[in-house]
């Protein structure tokens, strides 16, 4: 055991690696449950605000949170970032508003916002926290202070990265290490470093290691095997917090214009800055847009024109592409298997004053009556594409469970084929950046099933986005494409589509 005492900050000329073992098991996730930006950024970073109502009950921190504000915020991120970072826990269940964890629903509206904000920074910038951490602890903690390193972390997002006062950050850093009786011994080791980090952050932000190395070893390692020389540049756009991207009903620039936003080549407008809930910007209300990004608006338009047909939207909920068939003037049946993310689906509907047929049903046991002119399976999948705007996604999924999102969707691909007529159109998609989900699925669906052919993407249909389109005229999109200055005003998620047709 070491003795107390013996871990202080590290001499500028003596640092001693500082050891991470996160990354190393996963577990499945459930759906995924969006929240809208806040404020709490120094330029880069920023995360979700809640318009969830504030619950009486007082926060669940231990012995003297409720003596120093906002001890309990960074109490409740320095837990959900191990639960994230060591046990593979998905950030969306633990902040759901039903079933979430109850420290953080017990938060005030502010509060939660801020955890939010950490978890997100935290996560996204975890290469550069960790080796700011490195170079400032002296020698590795001992495995039984691991909530120390997450103290750390927390308070180091604060400092390098959020607009919380330094001070702030460190004194309430130190008295959750006071408040922790494992961490405790360390507190004057914490004050150290954070306060050294404070007055040192330019140098530690200069030397700090690529935004891939802190990404977990499999998911690094895969975007490596798969985008060789662009992994970086993917890795570094999955660092930058979002944009807001809008699908507008009609007349996109002049809701550009409105909300100060920019209008992508593809129709999406893009908002870099959002201040304030998404409810209340101008248009939210009546119905004139909805939040999508603008690579899962892609698919719908690979169909090309869509008045009067009948379309199945296969996997529809909560309902962004199915609001884009139906404004597209389809007539659309949405089949989902979730009758909660239906729920979402119908609300999100009748705001938009669209309509659709909403079915509840697993896709592997529904025939509809008629066959349908278009489908569009739109697949349950990793979701990797989007760790930009979920950056647990990573630490939380596993080549294990994409391996048997591949079979699932290969079953749902050779399914979806039986419901469209001869001569129809079925477009495939996923919001994932892994090949096994997208390319290898649809060549699968292909040597399996006589019936389908591929039918190629015109660069016409993807105006600005011709780097998308792939040799055998598939789409893939990359968050390291659409490039703009800055960086963050650009990117894309990560999707996967192609279109194929069932012979006539
Ligand atoms: C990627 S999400 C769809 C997103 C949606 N298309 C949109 O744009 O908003 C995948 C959906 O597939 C649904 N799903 C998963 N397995 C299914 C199945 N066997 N049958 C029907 N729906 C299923 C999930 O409930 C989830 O809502």
């Amino acid at each position: 055991m070491e003795r107390r005492g013996s871990y202080g900050a590290a001499r500028a000329t003596a640092p001693t690696r500082w050891v991470d073992r996160a990354g190393c098991r996963f577990a499945s996730r459930p759906g995924r449950s969006p929240e809208g930006p806040v404020v709490l950024s120094r330029g880069a970073p920023a995360s979700a605000r809640s318009s969830r109502p504030q619950t009486a009950r007082p926060p669940q921190a231990t012995n003297n949170a409720s003596a120093k504000p906002g001890l309990a915020a960074r109490q409740v991120a320095g837990r959900l970032l191990a639960a994230v970072v060591d046990r593979q826990v998905s950030l969306d269940g633990m902040l759901n508003a039903t079933g979430g964890n109850a420290a953080y629903l017990a938060l005030s509206n502010a509060d939660r916002a801020l955890v939010r904000a950490i978890l997100a920074t935290a996560l996204r910038r975890r290469a550069a926290i960790e080796t700011a951490l490195r170079h400032l602890v002296e020698r590795p903690l001992p495995e039984g202070a691991r909530s120390l390193h997450f103290i750390l972390c927390v308070g180091a997002a604060q400092i390098l990265y959020l607009d919380v006062p330094d001070h702030s950050a460190v004194d309430l850093a130190v008295a959750q290490a006071h408040d922790d009786p494992r961490g405790r011994r360390f507190a004057k080791l914490v004050n150290a470093v954070l306060r050294r980090l404070s007055r040192e952050k330019d140098v530690h932000l200069a030397k700090a290691d690529p935004p891939l190395q802190g990404l977990p070893d499999w998911f690094r390692d895969r975007l490596v095997s798969i985008y060789g020389s662009k992994a970086d540049a993917i890795a570094a756009m999955m660092a930058e917090p979002p944009t807001l991207d809008l699908t507008v009903r009609r007349d996109a620039e002049t809701w550009a214009e409105r909300l100060d936003a920019e209008c992508l080549p593809t129709g999406t407008v893009r908002l870099v800055e959002q201040t304030g809930s998404v409810a209340d910007m101008p248009g939210f209300a009546e119905g004139a847009w909805w939040v999508q990004d603008a690579a899962a608006a892609l698919p719908v338009k690979l169909f090309g024109p869509l008045e009067g047909m009948r379309v199945g939207d296969l996997c529809a909920a909560p309902g962004g592409k199915t609001a884009q068939l139906a404004a597209a003037g389809a007539r659309v049946t949405a089949i989902d298997r979730s009758a909660n993310r239906l729920v979402r689906l119908r609300e999100n509907l009748a705001r938009l004053g669209l309509e659709a047929e909403c079915v509840q049903a697993d896709l592997l046991a529904y025939t509809p009556e008629t066959l349908f002119d278009a489908v569009l399976l739109d697949a349950p999948c990793s979701s990797t594409g989007t760790a930009r705007r979920h950056p647990d996604v990573p630490f939380t999924k596993s080549p294990a469970e994409i391996e048997k999102l591949a079979d699932l969707q290969l079953r749902l691909l050779s399914h979806a084929a039986g419901l469209v007529r001869p001569g129809g159109y079925i477009v495939y998609s996923t919001c994932s950046l892994d090949p096994r989900e997208g390319e290898d699925v649809v060549a699968r669906a292909l040597s399996d099933d006589e019936r389908l052919s591929r039918v190629p993407v015109a660069e016409a249909t993807l105006p600005g986005l011709a780097e998308a389109i792939q040799a055998d005229g598939s789409v893939r999109t990359t968050p390291a494409m659409l490039e703009r200055v800055p960086a963050r005003v650009g990117g894309l998620d990560g999707f996967y589509a192609a279109v194929l047709r069932r012979a006539g």
